[in-house]
């Protein structure tokens, strides 16, 4: 069964202070669960931040870094060295300054890597990245996506996440679990993307945001809007979706959910 929690902080800087804790936790109770854990990254403001509180944390050595699998959400199909860059960021905020396996980080290829500018084999390289793996750690419900044990995601105030935005080409699409996105109404224009099935192969989904600019899209995704108006209505783990706000991010919803300290 799977459930939904949703836990508000006071701020922006509490609650990716809270998330990188949280993600310490996890990580290290699925480790000695099962020996590695997987993590789907993801771009934008909060997602990076508490990559950022992770790298300052001493309790980020508790975590087994050479037995962790990392993922993306989605890219943004730019030059390797492009400050836009999803990878480049996690990398110069976190990723550069752990004992990561570098084979174990599934980074999607930018756009002038093996390539070139053609994103659809980009996309394409990544479902078969994405199906080799789920077959070689078991897996495999036949989605060919491994079930990721967290995938941390961000949202727009427009309802999108990862790279799937309301009513594209991307929201519609149930047969692909990696697509290419064309003309994203928020640049860069030509990005890489999980699809919605593909994220819901996450056993856990954290959905993080903070700022008044989330506030509506948070509150239809969590009355259930259509997801193909608001994807991130469809972002949901198979065992647990966790929002992870800020007061302003939740200041939409009629509820009262657990706040600490906000
Ligand atoms: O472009 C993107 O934006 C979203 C949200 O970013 P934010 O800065 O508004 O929080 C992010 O989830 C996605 O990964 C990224 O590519």
């Amino acid at each position: 069964m799977s459930r939904t929690e949703v836990v508000v902080y006071a701020n922006g800087e509490l609650l990716a202070a809270a998330a990188a804790a949280r993600l310490v936790t996890r990580i290290v109770d699925i480790q000695a669960a099962k020996g590695s854990a997987s993590v789907g990254l993801t771009g934008g403001g909060t997602g990076i931040a508490v990559l950022r509180e992770l790298k300052e944390s001493s309790a980020r050595d508790a975590i087994d870094w050479s037995r962790l699998d990392l993922y993306w959400g989605d890219e943004r199909f730019v030059p390797a060295d492009s400050d836009e860059r999803n990878e480049k960021q996690a990398r110069e905020a976190l990723l550069d300054h752990v004992p990561l396996d570098p084979k174990r980080v599934y980074a999607m290829a930018p756009s002038d890597g093996e390539f070139g500018d053609d994103v659809d084999a980009a996309a394409a390289a990544y479902a078969e990245v994405l199906a080799a793996n789920a077959s070689a750690d078991g897996t495999d419900d036949g989605s060919g996506v491994p079930a990721f044990d967290i995938m941390m995601l961000g949202l727009g105030g427009e309802g999108h996440t990862a790279s799937v935005f309301p009513d594209s080409p991307a929201v519609h699409d149930t047969g692909h679990s990696v697509v290419a996105v064309r003309d994203c109404p928020k640049p860069p224009p030509t990005r890489v993307s999980l699809t919605l099935p593909a994220i819901r192969r996450a056993r856990e989904v954290w959905l993080m945001t903070a700022g008044e600019a989330k506030a509506e899209a948070v509150s239809l995704a969590l009355s259930g809007a259509d997801e193909t108006q608001v994807p991130v209505s469809g972002a949901r783990g198979y065992r647990r979706t966790l929002w992870l706000l800020d007061r302003t991010a939740a200041g939409k919803l009629t509820k009262v959910y657990q706040t600490p300290n906000a």
